[in-house]
């Protein structure tokens, strides 16, 4: 129900251009001049006046683009620095370069003639786009190191900086830059804009991605419509849908540029099933009951939050649940919200016997002990769930038994270290290599051995569905949430109210996967339009103010 935008890996990148070129439909020169046509494009528009600009260009057809746009400049009364690599490159790239030589010279890529130029109102990168496979070396690392404004004398670089792709460095795969440290380093490469060709690639997302890029701008250069009309847009077999490009979407703040027909399609269906306006539910149970278990005496904030969230995404009814004892904690407003005594697994198993209850939240505030005595019971029932906090800390140390596909785990990176320790391990090392493991392929792997979606937090959050039962060599359906526009929304509470928020929906009777999109869709949806000075209690009753901007 809810996949926004799809995005590519570099793998089926490169083997949708190869499909496309082999039908005889396209050739790859024409794909490059549409590809540099379009980044000369965003330049004039952003900057009208001519200018100066310096072009950057590698060794590959990234580069070949470079060419292209030094030429369309030229044509615009620019006054254009081309930098380039003496080899021998494809023979696209080489035609793009022979064609710029008519116009003007290509000067040694290297940091002094970078630094030896003249200062320029615009700096192309077209160093490396999607075909590098390992670190830059000592020459090209000492220019990506002045671009970005280390070099001292020419930190005013980065403003100006238009990034062919990707910056350069950046692995497309997983948004980490190769031969570095995973974590925020002391520099990476930052764009103001980076354009790129055909669907975004997970690395514009994930990890470093976001910010390096800057503003992402999506062009398109035609594949799309050939992939849409001539090869169909889901048809089996085709040579880009092997199992590690099983389908993978995007929501990020800028996706409807990228596809304006499909987002306004997703959000009139969103809208409608949001509000209630569609579906023939004619009583609160037909919208779901959720539950959210709670904790004892002093622990009551975190569940009031999940549970507030709950109803306000409109679960037909929420109750929630903490010991007999602590009842009192939580007599306080809404007074929609029902209490109800739990105490121990087999007082949940005799609640479950009323099939009215449709979706259950585990872990905020609940206390690591009682989340674990209430384990078995909530996962005996194999009623759809979401699984936080406590509850994860819980199943780091009970194992993944009895976790089934309605099961939604909504780790920080934290809790996903002590449930996946390998996995977190393979994520934390440094790349040396592309394609780098990404959170994408760390996700899938944790749905696929704990049988159960997951939801990773964080400004990029991905989601997983465990590999479909009857295809397990498979891989299921991912998707990217990219939240870095609204970094507010990490504030104590922001996760429980996730947690109700995914509940609700469960409870609503989305799948568990839809429920987890939308759920960390709206999240954000809630704390862009409050802005910076959120606190997690105000996020909850955004939520009717976001169905009415969806127009509903
Ligand atoms: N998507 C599309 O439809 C279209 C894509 N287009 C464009 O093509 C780009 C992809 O082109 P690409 O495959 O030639 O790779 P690219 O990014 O230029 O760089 C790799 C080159 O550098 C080399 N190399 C790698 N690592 C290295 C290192 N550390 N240090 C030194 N060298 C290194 C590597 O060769 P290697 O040495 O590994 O054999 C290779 O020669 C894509 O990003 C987009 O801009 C458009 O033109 C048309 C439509
Ligand atoms: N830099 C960031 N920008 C945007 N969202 C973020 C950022 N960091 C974390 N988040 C989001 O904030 C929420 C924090 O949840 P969590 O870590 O569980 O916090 P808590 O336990 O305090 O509720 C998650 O939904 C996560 O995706
Ligand atoms: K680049």
């Amino acid at each position: 129900m809810l996949s926004g935008t799809e995005i590519l890996t570099t793998a089926q990148m490169r083997a949708i251009e190869s499909a496309a070129m082999a039908s005889g439909k396209v050739t790859g020169l024409k794909l490059m001049k549409r590809a540099g046509a379009a980044v000369a494009g965003h330049i004039r528009l952003r900057w009208p006046r001519p200018g100066r600009a310096t072009v950057l260009c590698g060794p590959g057809n990234n580069g070949g683009d470079g060419y292209v746009i030094a030429r369309h400049l030229a044509w615009a009364g620019w006054q254009v620095r081309v930098l380039g690599i003496d080899n021998t490159p494809g023979p696209d790239a080489a035609e793009m370069r022979r064609q710029w030589l008519a116009l003007g010279p290509i000067l040694p890529l290297t940091d002094a003639e970078l630094r030896s130029g003249p200062d320029c109102d615009v700096y192309v990168d077209a160093i490396f786009g999607t075909g590098l496979t390992r670190p830059p070396g000592r020459e090209i690392a000492a220019i990506l190191s002045c671009l970005d404004g280390y070099g001292g004398d020419a930190a005013f670089y980065r403003p100006r900086l238009v990034a062919v792709d990707c910056p350069s460095g950046l692995c497309l795969d997983s948004g980490a830059f190769l031969g570095q440290a995973r974590q925020p380093v002391w520099h990476n490469l930052r764009a103001a804009l980076t354009v790129a060709f055909d669907s975004p690639k997970p690395g514009h997302l994930l990890e470093r991605g976001p910010e390096c890029c800057g503003e992402l701008v999506i062009a398109d250069i035609g594949l799309r419509e050939w992939r849409e009309t001539e090869a169909g847009p889901s048809r089996n077999g085709a040579p880009w849908r092997t199992q590690r490009m099983a389908s993978l979407s995007a929501i990020w703040p800028g996706f409807e540029i990228a596809d304006r027909r499909r987002f306004a399609d997703e959000k009139r269906k969103r809208a409608a099933w949001l509000t209630k306006r569609e579906g023939d539910a004619r009583h609160k149970f037909g919208h779901g009951h959720a539950l959210i278990l709670a904790g004892g005496m002093g622990q009551g904030g975190a569940a009031r939050l999940s549970a507030r969230a709950a109803l306000r995404v409109g679960a037909g009814l929420v109750t929630i649940c903490p010991p007999q004892s602590a009842l009192i904690e939580y007599l306080g407003p809404p007074d929609a919200l029902m209490r109800r005594g739990v105490n121990d697994g087999d007082a949940l198993i005799g609640l479950l016997r009323d099939g009215r209850i449709t979706g259950l939240c585990l872990g905020p505030g609940c206390g690591i002990d009682r989340a674990a005595g209430l384990l078995p019971a909530l996962l005996g029932s194999g009623r759809s769930c979401v699984l936080d906090a406590d509850a994860l800390t819980a199943l780091a140390t009970q194992g993944f038994a009895g976790l089934h596909r309605n099961c939604v785990l909504t780790p920080h990176a934290g809790e996903f270290a002590r449930l996946f320790p390998d996995l977190a391990e393979r994520l934390d090392a440094r790349p040396d290599k592309g394609p780098a493991y990404s959170r994408v392929d760390a996700v899938r792997d944790a749905a696929a051995r704990s049988g159960a979606v997951v939801l990773l937090k964080g400004p990029d959050t991905v989601i997983a569905e465990p590999p479909p039962r009857a295809h397990p060599h498979l891989t299921g359906r991912a998707v990217i949430h990219s939240a870095s526009d609204v970094p507010w929304l990490a504030t104590a509470g922001s996760g429980d109210v996730l947690a109700g928020l995914i509940a609700g929906l469960l409870a609503r009777g989305l799948p568990a996967l839809d429920a987890a999109a939308m759920g960390a869709w709206l999240h954000a949806a809630a704390a862009r339009r409050f802005g910076p000075g959120l606190i997690a209690d105000d996020l909850p009753d955004q939520i009717p103010g976001v169905f009415r901007d969806l127009g509903a």
